[in-house]
């Protein structure tokens, strides 16, 4: 019996935690996802990843802990909660031999979706994933992987689940390949959430409404990538190309941003210009102060002041080394002692 309401979030975890024997693969992991939005799930290898989206559509059970899938325990319901989940597993086992098409009617009568209903769906998914015109009569095994990773999300869409969750869908992809696939996964946003794990982080970060990042076992960072940025590194960076004396420009500098650190990046620029380096602890707007002060000497020349932004494979270090240092010992994740909580915005 389904206990769903529209105000449910799409996905609920709530302290849920799994051994495989003694070693802790999740340990009290607790998180939730509104419905439309597009969330990255990260983690360093091992971290529990696939563990947790695993037990999220009710192939594996949680040692502790409770899943819900827009309301519906996964543990006690799994069968409605599967309806509506749609999975794309890392190593997707696709039969070679089948051509799309019967590919996608076979999936759909497993799902039983049958007669029109069916026609309907699986034209759409095709639609949606392009590969009507291109690929619906090809044999799986003749498409490229980027191709056969549409086949996946196809599959996935086609019973037009709440919940989507691929695990690296864009794994061993050329450039316009993973273009396809953001393009794809955009045009999946508000109509049904999806959940991203993937260790390329500029895809996510591109692609993303929020982020999770799990490490050990344990949710380390939960946010938006800019609240996520705010959390893990408030710093400013200016990057400077200057040329002149540098002991003038770090006078010139430090005068703008007394307790800001002011280094020159080794390596050469090619020409008479260095690169100067200025961080500070807080978040600052300084680009036209500088420039002011650097135009204001005769002596020196300034040909580029850029500010740079953390990205998400800083965030992801900064956190995941936090959660990383903050965990006295590998002992900890097989229970024989407590670890330290480290720090998340949920
Ligand atoms: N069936 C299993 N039996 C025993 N240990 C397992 C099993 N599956 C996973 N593990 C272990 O549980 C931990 C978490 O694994 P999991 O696959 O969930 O991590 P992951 O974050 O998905 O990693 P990756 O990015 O490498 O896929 C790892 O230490 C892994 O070796």
């Amino acid at each position: 019996m389904s206990n769903e309401t529209d105000n449910d979030p799409a996905i609920k975890v709530d302290n849920l935690s799994k051994r495989y024997g003694k070693l802790r693969a999740i340990d009290g992991v607790s998180f939730s996802v509104e419905r439309g939005q597009v969330v990255g799930f990260l983690g360093p290898n091992g971290a529990g990843k696939s563990t947790t989206m695993r037990i999220l559509c009710g192939l594996m059970p949680a040692t502790s802990g409770r899943a819900y899938i827009c309301g519906i325990p996964v543990a006690s319901q799994a069968h409605e909660a599967k309806r509506k989940i749609g999975y794309m597993p890392e190593h997707n086992p696709l039969p070679a031999d089948m051509r799309v098409i019967e590919y996608l009617r076979y999936r759909a009568r497993l799902r039983e979706i049958h007669g029109k209903a069916q026609k309907k769906a699986v034209d759409e998914a095709m639609e949606v994933c392009d590969l009507h015109r291109k690929a619906r009569r090809r044999l799986i095994g003749t498409l490229s992987k980027g191709f056969r990773q549409r086949v996946g999300i196809a599959d996935a869409i086609l019973a037009k689940p709440d919940v989507i969750i691929m695990d690296e869908p864009t794994i061993g992809l050329d450039p316009h390949q993973i273009l396809a696939i953001r393009r794809l996964i955009e045009s999946l946003r508000g109509q049904m959430t999806v959940v991203i794990s993937s260790h390329i982080l500029p895809e996510i970060e591109r692609v993303c409404d929020r982020i999770i990042i799990i490490n050990q076992g344990r949710v380390v960072a939960s946010g938006t990538p800019d609240s996520l940025r705010e959390d893990f590194l408030p710093t400013t960076c200016y990057r400077l190309q200057v040329a002149g004396d540098f002991e003038e420009v770090k006078s010139k500098l430090s005068a703008i941003t007394p307790h800001a650190t002011i280094e020159e990046k080794p390596g050469d620029t090619g020409d008479d210009f260095r690169e100067i380096e200025i961080i500070a602890d807080s978040d600052l707007q300084i680009s036209e102060s500088l420039l002011h002060a650097l135009a204001d000497s005769s002596s020196l020349r300034v040909r580029e002041v850029a500010k740079l932004k953390p990205n998400l494979e800083d965030i992801f270090m900064a956190a995941t080394k936090r959660s990383y240092d903050e965990t006295a010992s590998p002992f900890q994740r097989n229970g024989t002692k407590n670890a330290s909580s480290p720090k998340v915005n949920a």
